[in-house]
Order: structure tokens, then sequence, then C-alpha cells
């Protein structure tokens, strides 16, 4: 069984006392499950949650592969325990128990495609994931990666309603590359450490869905309108800047772990008590007419504890805002027909 292919990161004896110093001291067990864990998101990510201090518990499911990537990850003399789970029969152990579920699960972009065409896909993976979740970790914080974001999260909470079971504080889109990007890009243009850098990004996770709000960036910068647009277009066309350049091979993977698990340690920080702990993701959100929306939310113990309001917006960026309802207000219908039906 592959239960048997769990693989320990150190001895018994020493993770039995390193679980009484952590149960003794302030930082609480949490179990994170990954689903997807073998794929190109997966593996990077599964490494980068394996060095997280705050995991006790690395859960690692895919179809496929995950015996490998979990003997692999588990080998890493970090604090969690990890556990490769292969297959549908092993998705209910995969994720019980679990405090955060991370999903990578599902097929990315090749060149020439957008992200709704992977929609066919994906949505059917999700439902089934998100009916899994349901059942075996209802309480748990849900990460969703996998595209197209827009609508794989209203498919979520459809799932989950379906069955009783939603609580829209716990379920978040992950839009944290779209703010990498956006730190990125800006502070090549603006001449500041980008270490220091923040930048807010609104809306949804496509095209010009995405909209990085470059008004509130900080450090601030005099930056020309035309510097502007360029920056907001090369936010918006990041991920198919990286699918063009891997040529077929796929949509981004590395800056994706990198983001993905610079969103699912805020979801822990903020699962154990850490006060203001805010990033910016796709919620189930009042702040415009659309029922989901990308902005600063503030993470505490139950998830989402506050929808940020979006602050002062420069004519450009009220345009854009404008701009990308409708597509938005259509990708989140096409979800929650999907679900429904
Ligand atoms: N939210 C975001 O910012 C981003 C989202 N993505 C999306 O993430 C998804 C994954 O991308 P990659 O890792 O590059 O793809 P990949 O094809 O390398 O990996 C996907 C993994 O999902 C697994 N999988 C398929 N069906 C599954 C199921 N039912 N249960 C569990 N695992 C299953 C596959 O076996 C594979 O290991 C894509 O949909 C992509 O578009 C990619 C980059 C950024
Ligand atoms: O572009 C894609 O297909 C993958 C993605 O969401 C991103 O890189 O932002």
């Amino acid at each position: 069984m592959f239960r048997s292919m769990l693989v320990r990161s150190s001895s018994s004896a020493k993770q039995a006392v390193i679980r009484r110093s952590f149960s003794s001291g302030s930082v609480p067990e949490r179990k994170v499950a990954i689903l997807g864990a073998a794929g190109g998101i997966g593996q990077p990510l599964a490494l980068l949650m394996k060095l997280n201090p705050l995991v006790s518990s690395l859960s690692l499911y895919d179809i496929a592969n995950t015996p490998g990537v979990a003997a692999d990850v588990g080998h890493i003399n970090t604090r969690s325990e990890v556990v490769g789970y292969m297959g549908d029969e092993n998705l209910a152990k995969a994720l019980e128990g679990a405090d955060l579920v991370i999903i990578p699960a599902g097929v990315p972009r090749k060149p020439g495609m957008t992200r709704d065409d992977l929609f066919n896909i994906n949505a059917g993976i999700v439902k089934n994931l998100c009916s899994a979740i349901a059942k075996y970790c209802p309480h748990a914080l849900i990460n969703m990666i996998s595209n197209p974001v827009n609508s794989t999260v209203p498919i979520a909470a459809e799932i989950f309603k379906k069955a009783g079971m939603y609580d829209e504080k716990k379920l978040f889109g992950v839009t944290t590359l779209d703010v990498v990007r956006a730190r990125t890009f800006y502070a090549g243009k603006a001449n500041v450490p980008v270490a220091e850098v923040n930048v807010p990004v609104i809306g949804g996770h496509a095209g010009v869905t995405i909209l990085p709000v470059f008004s509130q960036a900080t450090p601030q910068a005099n930056l020309s309108g035309d510097v502007l647009t360029a920056l907001t277009k090369r936010t918006q066309d990041g991920g198919t800047e990286v699918v063009e350049a891997k040529a077929g091979k796929g949509s981004a993977t590395l800056s994706m772990a990198y983001a993905g698990a610079l969103f699912a340690d805020a979801c822990l920080k903020g699962l154990n008590g850490v006060p203001d702990v805010i990033e910016c993701s796709y919620v189930q959100s009042t702040i415009t007419e659309l029922p989901f929306f990308a902005s600063k939310v503030r993470l505490g113990k139950n998830g989402v504890e506050e929808v940020l309001d979006l602050g002062p917006l420069s004519d450009f960026e009220k345009e854009g805002l404008e701009a990308l309802k409708p597509e938005l207000k259509s990708s989140i219908e096409k979800g929650v027909m999907f679900a429904n039906q």
C-alpha cells in the first residue's frame, strides 16, 4: 500500500522531540496538503513548504509520481514529516486533518492558449478535488492555483455550498504571482530596491482582469503615464511571457511555487494568530458588484478576517477596473454554471 511510502525526514525519536518542543512552545502543529504535488509547480512548492518551519506535516498528493517526490523532499532535515499519496483511493488520507490545502492540480497553457482554454479539463479536476475536501477536511483553508482561477474559485465555492460546507472565509484564489511580478517590474523601472517594493494587484487572474495598482506602490516613484501603461501591460501579460518563452513546455512553475509558498506562509501565520497579515487574494467579496474579486485581505485565525477597500485609484486604474468587470463577471458565471449542471 502506498501509505508504506511514508518518508520520515528524520528519526522517529527526533521527530517526537521536535513535536514536544513545538507543542509546548508557540508554533502549533499544521498539516499542509498539496494536490498536484508531482507537477511543475507541485514539486518546487513541496520543496519550499518543506523548508517552512510552520509546517509539521506535509501531505503530497497526485495521480502519479508522488512516491519519488515524497522520498526526495522527505530527506531534507527540517521540521515536517512528509507523506506521499498517489491515486484517488488515497485522497481521503492525504486530506484528513489538513489545515491548509494548496491546489496546483491541472493542465498548464501552451502558446496561443488563454487560461480559459484550460477550463474544460481543469474545471472537472477542481470539482472532484473540492468534493473530497468538503468530505475529508471541510475546515481547511484552500489555496486555489489551478487555472482559470477566475472560474475555479467560484466552482469550488459552489461545490462546498452543495456539500453544506461553504465558508467563504476559507477559500482563496492565489494571485500572489501577479503581485510578485508587479513588484519585480516596478522595481526595475522605479530604480528602487526590489525587496522594499509592494504593489497591490486587484481584479482577477487573467489578462485585463489583472489590475496592478501602481498609484499605491511603495516606495513611491514619479513614473510617466507611458511607463505605467507599459508596466500594467507587462504585469497582465506576465504569464503569457513565460508560456511563450517555454515554447510548449508549460507555464510559470518556479516563480509560481515561490508565490504559492509566500501566500501559504501568510495563511499559516494568520491561522497561528500573527496580527496584521495582509496579502492580495481572489476571494468572495462585496467591495465591487462582482461576487469574487482580488484585493488586499487581512488573514487571521478564521482565514479572511477582512476584505480591505480598494483605496484611491488613478483615472487610468479606474478605467482598468471598469474594463475588467465584464470578463471577470462572465468567468465567474461560467464557473457557477459548470458546478451546478
Ligand atoms: N494561479 C497562478 O498564478 C498560476 C496557476 N497556474 C496553473 O497551475 C496549474 C498547474 O500547472 P503546472 O504545475 O505547471 O502543471 P503540470 O502539468 O506540470 O502539473 C500538474 C499536476 O497535476 C496533476 N494532476 C492532474 N489531475 C490531477 C488530479 N485529479 N488530482 C491531483 N493531481 C492531478 C498532474 O499529474 C501533474 O502532476 C495549471 O492549471 C496552471 O495554469 C500556473 C501558474 C500560475
Ligand atoms: O499564464 C499561465 O497560464 C499561468 C499563470 O497563471 C501565470 O503564470 O500567471
